[in-house]
């Protein structure tokens, strides 16, 4: 089991929420939050003094909804939104609106494969056929038709779906922004995450003289990170 190579005292702790704190759910409203999950990140919190955060793909309205008053600050949709901490507003970047036809091809596309979805985001959407899988195709050929990067986003593969994401912004940057503000600073970064646009906050982390870690490679899935993370919430694991 992976072991913290320094104690709480100087760490903070900065965390993915789907595939990561929860199992991936048919659906981005149907996640359960596991029995004991915010009991172990509130004990996590105080042991941290505070430098517990939420490093998310989501907007942060849905952290709030799925773990109320649990994170001393969010970062969602890869770090478009900020929130530094619990009595800060949230602090949105501004970046280019998706272009009305791509938005609307894309909801031709929902209408004719149900189960197909579109998640909105401030800036970017999602493409979701868990629950229609013919629908990728469709997906795929439609989003072969935008010019993404001259209109100021980039594609990415998510677990069965297609994101349109701002450049520009990711979880690296996001953990950086995070760790400039107390209680973070000074302290030394551990992210955890399972999907490419975690690798973003893995390598910042590592570079920040902390660390990163990812579920398969380092955790074989989610179910066997909260227990690791369970241990760590009841003093377990960490270095001198
Ligand atoms: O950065 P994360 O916290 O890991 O969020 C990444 C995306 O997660 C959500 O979609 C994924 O999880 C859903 C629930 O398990 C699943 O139904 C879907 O197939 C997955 O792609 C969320 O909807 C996205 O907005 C996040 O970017």
């Amino acid at each position: 089991m992976i072991q913290v190579p320094f104690p709480p005292s100087k760490a903070a702790l900065l965390l993915d929420f789907d595939g990561t704190l929860v199992d991936i759910a048919p659906t981005p409203e149907s996640v359960i939050v596991p029995a004991g999950l915010t009991e172990d990140l509130l004990r996590l919190k105080d042991l941290l003094g505070g430098a517990l955060a939420i490093v998310t793909g989501r907007p942060i309205a849905q952290i709030d909804h799925f773990l109320p008053g649990i994170p001393y600050a969010v970062a969602g949709e890869h770090g478009v939104a900020m929130r530094k901490s619990p009595v800060h507003d949230v602090d949105h970047r501004v970046l280019p609106a998706v272009p009305a036809d791509w938005l609307g091809g894309a909801e031709d596309i929902v209408a004719r494969y149900p189960g197909a979805s579109v998640e909105r985001k401030r800036a970017g959407m999602v493409l979701h056929y868990r629950q229609n899988q013919d629908a990728e195709p469709a997906f795929r050929s439609l989003v072969g038709d935008w010019a993404a990067e001259p209109n100021g986003f980039r594609l990415q593969d998510a677990h069965m779906a297609i994101e349109l994401r701002p450049l520009g912004v990711d979880k690296g940057g996001a953990v950086r922004e995070l760790m400039a503000e107390n209680p973070f600073q000074g302290r030394l970064p551990l992210f955890v995450g399972d999907d490419v646009t975690d690798m973003d906050g893995v390598r910042a982390a590592r570079q920040m003289g902390g660390d990163g870690w990812l579920i398969p490679d380092d955790f074989p899935d989610a179910a066997t990170f909260r227990r690791w993370l369970h241990d760590l919430s009841e003093g377990h694991g960490w270095g001198a």
